[in-house]
């Protein structure tokens, strides 16, 4: 442990370590997601897949809901994007995703991808990912920590509203849970229904791309 926050903090049980130095070479489809499968196909209409980093995991994931035919053509998938791999091997998830010939989108996981590429390069990746799947038509998720403070406490804070202004630049915002969510639900609604005559996605300067 190399840093804390002043007065310390506990760790709570069953959280995740994230090794972002360390190929732990995890399958990103574990032997109780494929348990859960045919729950999933039964009830849901899209599965969220975390951390997906290669063509040949969506192609596992593929086998695996194989196995419960007939095939759910309408199942749709989102591959959470979490990790630096994955950023950079974005183009080739979507032309593979592309060929599954199931609703496809994309979430920038936040969470997971700022613990694993450091904080400070989320902002850029989180454009790469927007630029990318716009220009591969393909639905992006804004995902983690929006209007946490309003969530959690009742009360946004003023970087949190323009952070959750500017997921109108995706197609599809994720809230987290919390008391207040209903609020945010409304919040969200005007806000980006503002944004709406404000912007049009996004104004790309197609730098060279380099996500690592
Ligand atoms: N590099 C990785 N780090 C953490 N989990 C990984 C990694 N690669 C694959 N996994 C798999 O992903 C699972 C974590 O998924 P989950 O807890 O649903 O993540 P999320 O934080 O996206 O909800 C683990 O059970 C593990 O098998
Ligand atoms: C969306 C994320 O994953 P989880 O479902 O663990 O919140 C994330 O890591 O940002």
């Amino acid at each position: 442990m190399t840093h804390v926050k002043a007065g310390g903090v506990k760790l709570k049980p069953e959280k995740g370590l994230n090794l972002p130095d360390t190929a732990l070479g995890l399958s990103p489809l574990t032997a109780k997601d494929e348990g859960d499968l045919a729950a999933v196909i039964g009830n849901a209409d899209m599965l969220g897949y975390s951390f997906v980093s290669r063509p040949e995991d969506l192609d596992l994931l593929e086998k695996a809901l194989g196995a419960h035919p007939p095939r759910v053509e309408k199942l749709g998938l989102v591959a959470k994007i979490e990790q630096p791999e994955a950023v950079r091997n974005l183009p080739a998830l979507i032309a593979r995703a592309h060929t599954l010939g199931r609703p496809f989108g994309v979430m920038i996981a936040r969470g997971d991808l700022a613990a694993e590429i450091g904080f400070e390069r989320v902002a850029e990746m989180q454009e790469e990912i927007l630029w990318l799947c716009e220009a591969a038509s393909v639905p992006t998720v804004w995902a983690t920590q929006v209007l946490e403070d309003l969530v959690k406490d009742g009360l946004p804070s003023r970087g949190e509203m323009t952070d959750a202004a500017m997921a109108a630049r995706a197609e599809c915002v994720m809230l987290n849970k919390g008391p207040a969510v209903a609020e945010a639900v409304t919040l969200l609604d005007t806000l980006l229904a503002r944004m709406d005559e404000h912007i049009f996605k996004k104004t790309p300067t197609l730098r060279a791309l380099k996500s690592w």
